[in-house]
């Protein structure tokens, strides 16, 4: 990824807020710009610049508040690492491409890796409508990126396509001691607005590569199905393989 200066502003009172940790200097991120991949999702087979052959190519989405990790996710998911050390805001928008088995298919997943805070939102607005599935984080020590969630829905619903695959992540879940939302809370929200739910940790891996996993499922299968066939129950999937850690003091 290449690395840019952030600049300083203030988001729209209509956008979800960003969460106190917002405003930092920016970590690199490509420039913001019309998306413009070229790829056309999903498609079946294809074959990338590399030369690289792929079943389904599938685009997929991190929103959510500033600090709530969807760099660090996308970075444990596609290097196997965590980003430790000071936090770097990201600017812009950037993605990063991972090719996953799945079901002996092969899936690439173009994942976009977009700036929470609130004076980028306009540019990530434009590329909500191209995205098959969205990873909305939110960070459960920090009960502000929790409010902010049905913001960041509204905003979906607005912005989005009408079938997008959204899922609720709530993040950081190895700091239990910081904890201040519940796992429950989470479940409750996520039931409210009909969306599967789970907790991860970008810093110890945890049920990161089944977030991503669920998702590339969810969009294969409902490609490939036939009318008659039964819908992939993604929150069946993930309750089935999901670790969970102990709570917490909230
Ligand atoms: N303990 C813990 N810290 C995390 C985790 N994920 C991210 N962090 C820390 O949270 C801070 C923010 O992480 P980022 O991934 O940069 O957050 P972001 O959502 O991309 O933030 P923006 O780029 O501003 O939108 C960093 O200091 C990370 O080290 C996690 O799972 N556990």
């Amino acid at each position: 990824m290449s690395r840019k200066k952030a600049v300083k502003g203030k988001g729209s009172a209509k956008s979800p807020k960003a969460s106190p940790r917002s405003g930092r200097t920016g970590k690199g991120l490509a420039a913001a710009g019309a998306p413009s991949s070229g790829l056309v999702y999903p498609s079946r087979p294809s074959i990338s610049n590399s030369g690289e052959f792929y079943d389904f190519a599938f685009k997929v989405m991190l929103v959510g508040d500033s600090g709530v990790g969807k760099t660090c996710l996308l970075v444990r998911f596609k290097d196997g690492a965590f980003l430790a050390g000071s936090f770097i805001s990201t600017v812009g928008i950037d993605f990063r491409n991972k090719v996953m088995s799945i079901d002996a298919m092969k899936v690439k997943l173009q994942i976009w890796d977009t700036a929470g805070q609130e004076r980028f939102r306009s540019v990530t607005h434009a590329y909500y409508r191209d995205a098959n599935a969205l990873l909305l984080l939110y960070d459960v020590t920090n009960k502000a990126s929790f409010d902010n969630i049905r913001a960041w829905l509204t905003e979906i619903h607005e912005y989005a396509q009408q079938d997008v695959v959204v899922m609720l992540l709530g993040n950081k879940v190895d700091s239990t001691h910081d904890r201040m939302v519940k796992r429950e809370e989470g479940e409750k929200l996520a039931k409210e607005f009909g969306v599967p739910f789970m907790e991860t940790s970008a810093k110890s891996g945890l049920n990161v590569e089944l977030a991503f996993t669920a998702v590339a499922k969810e969009l294969k299968h409902r490609t490939m199905k036939e009318p008659d066939e039964p819908k992939f129950q993604l929150q069946q999937y993930v309750d089935k393989e999901m670790r969970t850690v102990g709570c917490c003091r909230t």
